[in-house]
């Protein structure tokens, strides 16, 4: 007994301290693997000692209260969710009750009360008894309904998320590299859970509601779809769900995980709740759940394999990235043979080893990640040379995060990704080159600076002897070079791949100076943090890049051969008149479906959220998803049309 208690002891220790660093601090000790696996073990132990523990995670919810914000408790607790990870059980479960089957967001729980039709708070799950007040920040959250048709008393739980595409974007013009989000939960937590408004307000949270509560004067019978159907009408984005009883849950089930990889909102499984809200709420709760609800966790496939190196992949910025390479291995349909390591902390913490047996899984079903270490070997070398270029490398320690970096500035890795972010698709967009070509053609002397692109066109003996070309694809290469000799200035810019720039904060910089480059060339630093939304990392990036003799020469270089077009006067022929567009999956060419749908809209089209027979184009870069919008859509014949096919027909 007495060992079963320190162990007891030992796991609560080791979960707070998770927990802490996970929700207060946006870190993460270890993976949602682990941190599940040694929560049920604390479990098993509960159970076979018949005693819980202080502070136990078992009947404990979220986090402590540490911020500066104001605190208010709730009125009745908000609870977490009992999990399975079979669909069998959730079948079970079900009996003969209808249910309804919606994402699990991955996001910050929050509780909104409207009265007069106004948002009068709104507050975090917090500790599940008491939470942290951030109705300004939930002010600014871009779906919200300002105003509503309803003037009573309404309570609305809800996941309050960043979608994926936006996260993707922010996170690329993160000032400082360190600053920067591991995911989408964080970016979130952290956009909502501080003081300024302002900053919650450029991160594009939105909110989904997934609990309505009960309000007098309207009768739901009984209903929980009611609630969502009312609430909808509101004005309210609620969750994604789908109506379900014990003969099709496996298969909304199959279809929500078809969908994940096309899914904007970041979740981490799916929830089940009765619909039948009498029966749900007689069930009552235990300390940590609410029995008329169950939430499905994907069952991570684990793989077993070896690890046969770890690779230290070199980035533009000069990070060097350890990824661990293992014996191929079959996950969730695909083999999956490598798994970025994050940093060096991630891997001194995993204790790794070349030759070590590890254990693989893919978070999410969609990110391979390392689960565990069972050698722990721990003799993994970091490399004090750098990869690419053989300098020296240096290691950084921030937030007590460690990671690898090359200073040499002159860094073949880095020459490279200038390259390759050179000719991306947001830059110069230039086809057919990989960074392997890149590789070959500077390793035959053709590429030194960016300019070089220009003359590959004199090369064409070097170039179709290497491997992987012909002469077909150096046509092909040099008609795709011609091309891109056109482009927008904050293209242009953004292309130089000076740090911190992003294409947006490209776009702002050359509306400013109303696309006039010498006025750019010549700016200060303090003269780019008048714009709104440039800061002065940005400024003294762009200033002292152009302040540089070397990059000003590769500029000259590059306007030899490029034209910068003027912007075009916006096109506003109403060409897209009378058309019904839906959007969804994720975008490529669009930074978000906002804009995508001001594009529409600008051309006299609608873009609206619900495929139906009034749709005439439902936009998705996945036209073989199996999504619930796809299905619809084949059902009624509507076109799928892809991004790029929505352009040409715009164009
Ligand atoms: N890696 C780490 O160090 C670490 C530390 C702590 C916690 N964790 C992770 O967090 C999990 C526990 O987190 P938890 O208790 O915050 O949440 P949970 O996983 O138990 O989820 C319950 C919550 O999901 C939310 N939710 C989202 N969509 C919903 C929907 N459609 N319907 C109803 N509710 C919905 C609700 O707020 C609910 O409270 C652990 O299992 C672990 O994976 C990881
Ligand atoms: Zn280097």
């Amino acid at each position: 007994m007495k060992d079963k208690f320190d162990r007891m002891k030992e796991l609560i220790h080791i979960l707070s301290e998770a927990s802490k660093a996970y929700y207060q601090e946006n870190r993460e000790l270890m993976s949602n693997f682990e941190y599940d696996k040694l929560y049920d073990e604390l479990l098993e132990l509960e159970k076979e000692t018949d005693t819980v523990l202080a502070n136990s995670p078992s009947v404990h919810v979220g986090y402590e209260l540490l911020t500066s914000l104001e605190k208010e408790p709730h009125s009745s607790p908000m609870l977490s969710l009992d999990k399975t990870k079979e669909v069998g059980q959730l079948e079970e479960w079900l009996g003969d009750q209808k249910g309804l089957l919606s994402w699990k967001l991955d996001g910050l729980t929050i509780v909104l009360t409207y009265q007069d039709g106004v948002l009068l708070k709104a507050v975090t799950r917090g500790n599940g008894e008491v939470g942290e007040v951030v109705t300004n920040n939930a002010k600014v959250f871009v779906n919200l309904p300002k105003k509503l048709a309803y003037k009573g008393t309404l309570v609305i739980r809800g996941e309050a998320v960043i979608h994926y595409s936006d996260f993707e974007r922010m996170n690329e013009e993160m000032e400082d590299l360190d600053s920067r989000y591991k995911n989408p939960r964080n970016l979130c937590s952290g956009s909502v859970r501080q003081l300024n408004n302002e900053v919650t307000a450029k991160r594009n949270v939105r909110f989904y509601g997934f609990s309505v509560g009960d309000v007098p004067d309207v009768d739901f019978h009984n209903s929980v779809e009611e609630k969502f159907i009312w609430a909808r009408s509101l004005g309210f984005d609620i969750v994604d769900y789908v109506a379900v009883t014990k003969d099709t849950v496996a298969e909304e089930v199959e279809r929500f995980s078809q969908a994940i990889e096309t899914n904007d909102q970041p979740s981490d499984g799916l929830v089940l709740i009765y619909d039948d809200i009498a029966y749900g709420r007689s069930l009552g709760t235990t300390a940590k759940f609410p029995r008329d609800s169950i939430a499905f966790k994907w069952a991570d496939e684990i793989a077993e394999t070896t690890l046969k190196e770890i690779e230290w992949s070199p980035s533009r910025t000069g990070l060097i990235n350890p990824v661990a390479i293992f014996d191929p291995v079959e996950l969730e349909g695909s083999t999956v043979s490598r798994a970025s390591l994050h940093n060096i902390s991630v891997m001194e913490e995993l204790e790794l080893g070349v030759g070590d047996q590890i254990s693989v899984y893919k978070a999410n079903m969609i990110i391979p990640q390392l689960a565990e270490n069972q050698t722990r070997s721990g003799d993994a070398p970091i490399p004090d040379t750098c990869p690419a270029c053989g300098g020296k490398t240096e290691i950084e320690e921030e937030n007590g995060i460690r990671t690898l970096v090359c200073p040499n500035q002159f860094c073949s890795a880095k020459k490279i990704k200038l390259f390759s972010h050179f000719v991306s698709r947001d830059a110069m967009n230039v086809d057919g080159l990989s960074e392997a070509s890149l590789h070959k053609m500077m390793n035959k002397g053709l590429l030194n600076e960016l300019y070089d692109l220009f003359t590959l066109k004199d090369h064409m003996e070097e170039i179709i002897e290497m491997e992987g070309f012909g002469e077909k694809s150096f046509h092909n290469l040099v008609d795709a070079v011609e091309r891109a000799r056109k482009v927008t200035l904050p293209k242009f810019l953004y292309s130089l791949g000076i740090a911190n720039v992003g294409l947006s904060n490209a776009k702002l910089i050359c509306r400013y100076f109303e696309d006039d480059l010498d006025a750019i060339r010549n700016a200060d630093a303090d003269d780019f943090t008048v714009i709104d939304g440039i800061g002065p990392v940005i400024g003294d990036a762009v200033s002292g890049y152009f302040r540089l003799e070397n990059n000003r020469q590769t500029v000259d270089g590059l306007l030899q051969y490029v034209e910068i077009e003027k912007k075009q006067p916006e096109k506003t022929e109403k060409i897209l008149d009378g058309k019904t567009f839906v959007i969804t999956g994720s975008l490529e060419h669009y930074e978000n479906r906002k804009q995508l749908q001001e594009q529409i809209e600008l051309l006299g089209g609608k873009a609206t959220g619900s495929v139906t027979k009034k749709t005439d184009y439902l936009i998705n870069n996945n036209k073989n998803s199996t999504s619930s919008k796809n299905k619809k859509a084949m059902e009624l014949s509507i076109p799928i049309i892809t991004e790029e096919e929505f352009m040409d027909m715009i164009k």
